[in-house]
């Protein structure tokens, strides 16, 4: 089994530390040649992961080709919106039977297709070829080897099960789900609540307002999964609630982090300025969520507030006013 991790962030770097110490012969593509140079010779990312040491064993290229040929497992590691155009150049690359892992936790501007639909459209390959990985896991507590647990789903359950071989190790445990759609929503929408519940923070407020923002979120992230097809139980399990905590309570998120400095009363250029070029995916995703949202005419108040403080110039505060204005309502609803 081999694998090419595609993008050398964070997560592409700590997913390939992964499926090394998993036993998984593996190649991480990284955009800049003096990145995978670093990472050959002296087994570091400094700019994503610094102070982590890499296995040996891991190999680095800047040619996507050359980490595409005879792989196995291709892990697409770069952000939701650089997506599409990343892999329409390696298409062409791409084995017969290759499995396609999606990282990314994102909705794509304009179309808004998760990344499995990006996947599947741009390189034709079918659903049974194409699976996610994601949960409760901040790349830098998984390289640093802390037990966490995630879920890999595939529409192909017995995919599924070798991809989870593939990935397991003594301190990452997938899980195997076959609902795509369920773990592709939970992803997306927990980075738009995670720069919610850091808005919250930087302006103040403690855990009553937290654990809120986290609870509510989790409702209206079930309102639109189920509107577009997913289960409750994935919802429910690593892929939602899972990832949502992890995400809203920790200052390793760099959405709850973004969120924190709008709180804090940072403009949206200073805290972009901020993240030193790591993405912060929920600041983009919250406007294709929203719409995705309406499409299905499925309410999500916290997800459009984080929309008009991120993209129609809406103070926090007057956010915070808006939505505790709404009208009472029972706390179990569907329309
Ligand atoms: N970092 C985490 O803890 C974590 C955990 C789980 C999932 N994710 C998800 O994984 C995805 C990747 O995030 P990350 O954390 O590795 O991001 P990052 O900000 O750490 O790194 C982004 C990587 O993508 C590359 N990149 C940026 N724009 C690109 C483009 N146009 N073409 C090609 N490469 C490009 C950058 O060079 C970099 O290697 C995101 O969707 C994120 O939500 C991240
Ligand atoms: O740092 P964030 O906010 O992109 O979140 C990272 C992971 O998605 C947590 O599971």
């Amino acid at each position: 089994m081999r694998a090419a991790v595609m993008g050398a962030g964070s997560w592409g770097t700590s997913v390939a530390k992964v499926l090394v110490d998993a036993g998984t012969d593996t190649v991480i593509w990284a955009r800049r040649p003096e990145l995978a140079e670093a990472i050959n010779s002296e087994h570091v990312n400094a700019d994503y992961l610094p102070g982590i040491t890499l296995p040996g064993a891991l190999t680095a290229t800047s040619s996507a080709v050359d980490a595409l040929m005879g792989a196995d497992i291709v892990v697409c590691g770069v952000p939701s919106q650089s997506l599409r155009p990343n892999l329409t150049q390696w298409t062409p690359y791409i084995g017969s039977d290759a499995s396609l892992v999606s990282l990314a936790k994102g909705i794509e501007s304009n179309t808004l297709l998760r990344m499995s639909e990006v996947i599947a459209e741009v390189t034709g390959v079918g659903d049974d070829r194409i699976a996610v990985l994601t949960g409760p896991n901040l790349a830098r507590e998984i390289a640093e080897g802390q037990p966490a647990a995630t879920v890999i789903a595939c529409a192909d359950e017995a995919r599924a099960v070798t991809l989870q071989s593939a990935f397991s190790t003594r301190y990452f445990r997938p899980y195997t789900n076959t609902d795509v759609v369920g773990c592709e929503i939970g992803g997306s929408a927990k980075n738009v609540i995670a720069l919610a519940c850091g808005m919250a923070s930087g302006i103040g407020f403690g855990q009553n307002t937290l654990a809120t923002i986290i609870t509510r979120g989790l409702a209206e992230t079930i309102r639109l999964g189920v509107a577009v097809g997913a289960q409750i139980e994935t919802l429910a399990g690593l892929a939602g609630i899972g990832d949502l905590v992890a995400t809203c309570s920790s200052p390793l998120s760099r959405n709850r982090t973004f969120g924190a400095r709008l709180g804090e009363g940072a403009t949206m250029a200073q805290a972009q300025e901020a993240t030193n070029g790591q993405v912060a995916e929920g600041v983009k995703s919250c406007s294709s969520v929203r719409a995705l949202a309406e499409r299905h005419q499925v309410p999500m108040p916290l997800t459009n507030a984080v929309h008009q403080v991120c993209h129609d110039g809406m103070s926090v505060a007057d956010a915070v006013n808006s939505l505790l204005g709404r009208s009472p309502k029972p706390e179990i609803y569907r329309d």
